[in-house]
C-alpha cells in the first residue's frame, strides 16, 4: 500500500503577540500552526511575544496529537533571531520557519545553530521564499540538504508583491512568474510547497477560488491568517468524491487479469498508463490519511 505524505493542507499563522489568538489556536482543527514572531509582532512587542509563546508551547507540550507545531522566527542576523530559535528548539516544536530565505547559506546557518544546541534530528526547517533573490536562488535553496532537512518551501506573496512592485488583479496572474520557480524547484527536490496567504478575510469567494487555483498549480496546501479560512482550504486541498471514484476505477482496471503485464489500458474512452496508476494509488493513500484524521478510518 502506498503511504501518504503528512497533511499540510491548512497551515495557520498565529500571531504570538496576540494572546487571544494564541489561546484560540489551541482549540482549532488544522493541519499545522505557525506561531509567528516575525512580521505580525512589532519591534517593541517581539520580546514579550517570544515569552508568551514559550509559556504557551510549554502548556501544549506532551499533548500526544494535534496540529504540527511550527515557529516562524526573526531572521538570524537580527537581534531577535537567535533568541527565537533557542526558544523554539527548547519547546521542541516540529518545525522552525525561516523568513526571507534568499540563498542556501540561510538554511545552513540555521541548521548549524540547531546542531550546536543538540536539537532533535526530526526537527525540520521550512524556508519562506519571499524575496527576489530567494526566487532567483530557489533551486539551490530546495536542494540544500543540511542536517535538519528542509521540510517545505513557503511562498510569501506580501513581501514579493512589495519588493517587486506588483499590482495584483483577480486570479493573481502578475504573481505567477514568482510562484512558478518555487513550484518547479520544490517538485524537483521532492519537497512540498505551500501557497501564500490571502489577506481579505471577508472575501470568502475570492479565497475559495485562490485555494482551488493553488491546488491546481500543485501546492500541497495554503498558509492562512484567520480561522475562518480553514474549512475552504481543507475542502480545496482534499480529493473530491469524483477524484476518488476515478482513482478507484484506475486501480480496479489494472487489477483485471487482462491488464497483467500491460503498460497501458483503456478505461471508457480514455487511455490510462501505469503512471496514472501510481498517481491514483497516491491519491487514495492521501484520501485514507484524511479519513483517518477525521476519525472515519482507524489509523
Ligand atoms: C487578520 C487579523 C488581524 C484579524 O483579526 P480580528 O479582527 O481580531 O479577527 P476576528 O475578530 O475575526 O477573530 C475571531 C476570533 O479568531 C481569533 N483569531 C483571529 N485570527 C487568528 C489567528 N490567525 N490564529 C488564531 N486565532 C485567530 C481571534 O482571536 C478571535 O477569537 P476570540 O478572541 O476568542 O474571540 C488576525 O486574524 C490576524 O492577526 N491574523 C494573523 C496575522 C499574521 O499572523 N500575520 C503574519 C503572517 S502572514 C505573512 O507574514 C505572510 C508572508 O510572510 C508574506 O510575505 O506574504
Ligand atoms: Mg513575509
Amino acid at each position: 500500500m502506498v503511504s501518504a505524505d503528512p497533511l499540510l493542507r491548512s497551515v495557520l499563522f498565529v500571531p504570538a503577540a496576540n494572546p487571544r489568538a494564541l489561546a484560540r489556536s489551541a482549540s482549532l482543527t488544522v493541519d499545522a500552526l505557525i506561531f509567528d514572531l516575525e512580521d505580525s509582532a512589532a519591534e517593541d512587542e517581539k520580546d514579550a511575544a517570544r515569552e508568551a509563546l514559550r509559556t504557551h508551547l510549554l502548556t501544549l507540550r506532551g499533548a500526544p496529537t494535534g496540529p504540527l507545531r511550527a515557529v516562524r522566527i526573526n531572521p538570524l542576523d537580527t537581534r531577535h533571531g537567535t533568541e527565537d530559535l533557542l526558544m523554539a528548539r527548547g519547546a521542541r516544536v516540529d518545525v522552525i520557519v525561516l523568513p526571507k530565505v534568499d540563498g542556501p547559506s540561510r538554511l545552513h546557518e540555521a541548521s548549524r545553530a540547531l546542531v550546536e544546541t543538540d536539537a532533535p534530528a526530526a526537527m525540520r526547517l521550512w524556508a519562506m521564499v519571499e524575496t527576489a533573490r530567494g526566487v532567483a536562488n530557489v533551486q539551490a535553496i530546495a536542494d540544500a540538504a543540511p542536517h535538519h532537512a528542509l521540510g517545505a518551501l513557503v511562498a510569501g506573496p506580501n513581501d514579493l508583491v512589495a519588493e517587486a512592485g506588483l499590482r495584483l488583479s483577480p486570479g493573481r496572474p502578475e504573481l505567477m512568474p514568482w510562484l512558478g520557480p518555487m513550484l518547479v524547484a520544490g517538485r524537483a527536490a521532492g519537497i512540498p510547497i505551500l501557497d501564500g496567504v490571502y489577506n481579505d478575510v471577508a472575501d470568502r469567494e475570492g479565497f475559495a477560488a485562490e485555494c482551488r487555483q493553488g491546488r491546481a498549480l500543485g501546492f500541497a496546501g495554503k498558509t492562512l491568517i484567520h480561522p475562518a479560512q480553514i474549512e475552504a482550504t481543507e475542502a480545496a486541498f482534499s480529493p473530491s468524491a469524483e477524484e476518488i471514484a476515478e482513482a478507484e476505477a484506475i486501480v480496479a482496471g489494472f487489477a483485471e487479469p487482462i491488464a497483467a503485464g500491460r503498460g497501458v489500458i483503456r478505461i471508457g474512452a480514455r487511455m490510462v498508463e501505469r503512471l496514472h496508476l501510481m498517481r491514483a494509488e497516491a491519491l487514495l493513500a492521501w484520501a485514507r490519511t484524511i479519513a483517518q484524521r477525521r476519525g472515519d478510518l482507524p489509523s
